[in-house]
């Protein structure tokens, strides 16, 4: 049966002629309709407009949306959300003064999560994430993207992307997977970077390509991690394959990965905490998206992507929560706009259209989702009654959210 919102307060993010993402000025504008319906069928947007063009009610499941907003869902293009167990023993470590590369350097960090994760099975994995997918669901978040890397074996790696697949075909949400093989070099081959590189290439990589596990390759691209060289290995061998690079590049250095992510035609480049203006300079009039990760900055205390200067660039930028366990075991993407809003100093305009068109984009979903456009997926968030749209990011650390649709059907509170 056809769905029909009626009497909806504002309706945010409508494009009428779709788009693929916005930058600079046009971050700033986020086109709405006052007193709106919308249409939907069969889990896509069939129609919508001003109440005074509304539809006779006949024959449509109806949602009185009085006094409430609907926006797209958000598009979370950043995500380690398959993890095994979880790290509060370093998040206590931290608070009594270790810094977070400290911590990596004692075994902790990513090989900790690695270790814990080799020693679970497929089904627990699983159970575990798909709690952390629900819960991301219920928070808004209509699209997401999810990486491998706690692996780091061939086994592991191959067991994290099964179960993002599984999740996949258990879940109506839109999933892309990632693989990030090269994460760390796993204590195996502590002293043998280049032949974990040579695994990673020649034997994990052709396995995943062969079972389409992925549709991206990834590379922690960081001093103590993986050097430009070893990025351009990987990703040029990712490309082989058919994957398509979206990296991590200048969260505690800068060496030179964003210029990598743009020679390879990354569709994101993530995290950049520390911008130079090479690194701004090399981004503009390219396809590849920066994509800024607050929520990171916040539980790590490391700086914020320097959003203002990057808009003002003439730039696009997303928003994404990067949910692991070692630096943001949030997946929260209404306390991502809210930090946008505060600590960047981003509009609510411009976080709105960063964790909704630009996430799409991120992710390869923007012909899919991402604005409020006809022929688009029915990913929406419906509002509590609220005063206006600055109200989601103004009411931090809560949301705003009364009920999620994704491909329209509500989403389980
Ligand atoms: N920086 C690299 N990877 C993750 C964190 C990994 C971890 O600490 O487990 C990130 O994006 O922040
Ligand atoms: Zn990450």
């Amino acid at each position: 049966m056809d769905t029909l919102f009626i009497n909806i307060k504002e309706l945010l993010q409508v494009r009428t002629a779709p788009i693929e993402f916005v930058s600079g000025k046009e971050m700033s504008e986020l086109p709405s309709i006052k007193n709106a319906y919308l249409t939907v069928r069969d889990g896509i947007i069939t129609g919508f407009g001003s109440m005074s063009n509304c539809p006779k009610t006949d024959g449509f499941k109806l949602i009185d949306a009085t006094g409430k907003l609907v926006l797209p869902a958000w598009c979370d293009s950043h995500t380690h959300l398959v993890y095994a167990g979880n790290r509060e023993g370093e998040f206590v470590d931290r608070i009594k003064g270790l810094s977070y590369e400290e911590i990596a350097n004692n075994g902790g960090g990513i090989l900790n999560s690695a270790k814990k994760l080799q020693v679970t099975s497929e089904e627990e994995l699983y159970q575990q994430s798909k709690v952390r997918l629900e819960e991301v669901m219920q928070l808004g978040t209509g699209a997401i993207e999810i990486k491998s890397g706690y692996g780091l074996t061939e086994d592991a790696e191959i067991k994290m992307l099964n179960v993002i697949k599984r999740l996949k075909e258990n879940y109506p949400i839109e999933i892309k997977a990632t693989f990030l093989g090269a994460h760390a070099v796993p204590s195996a081959y502590k002293n043998d970077k280049a032949g974990y590189l040579q695994l990673v290439i020649n034997s994990i990589l052709p396995k995943i390509a062969a079972q389409s596990l992925a549709s991206y390759i990834d590379v922690f691209c960081e001093t103590g991690y993986f050097s430009v060289a070893d990025t351009e290995l990987i990703l040029a061998a990712g490309k082989k394959h058919g994957l398509i690079p979206k990296i991590h590049v200048n969260q505690f250095t800068a060496i030179g990965g964003v210029q990598t992510g743009v020679k390879y035609n990354a569709l994101s480049v993530d995290h950049l905490e520390l911008m130079r203006e090479e690194d701004i300079e090399v981004l503009k009039n390219t396809r590849t998206m920066p994509v800024a990760l607050p929520s990171c900055s916040y539980f790590l205390s490391i700086p914020y992507t320097p959003a203002r200067k990057m808009i003002e660039a003439g730039l696009p930028l997303a928003l994404a929560t990067d949910y692991n366990p070692g630096s943001t075991p949030s997946g929260n993407m209404n306390f991502v706009v809210a930090t946008a809003c505060i600590k960047m100093k981003m509009t609510p305009e411009e976080a709105i259209n960063a964790a909704t068109i630009n996430g799409a984009y991120a992710m390869g979903l923007s012909d899919k989702t991402g604005s409020i456009t006809i022929g688009k997926q029915a990913n929406l968030i419906l509002t509590k009654q609220i005063n206006s749209f600055g109200c989601i990011p103004y009411s931090f650390g809560n949301h705003q959210i009364d009920t999620v649709y994704i491909k329209g059907m509500p989403v389980d509170k």
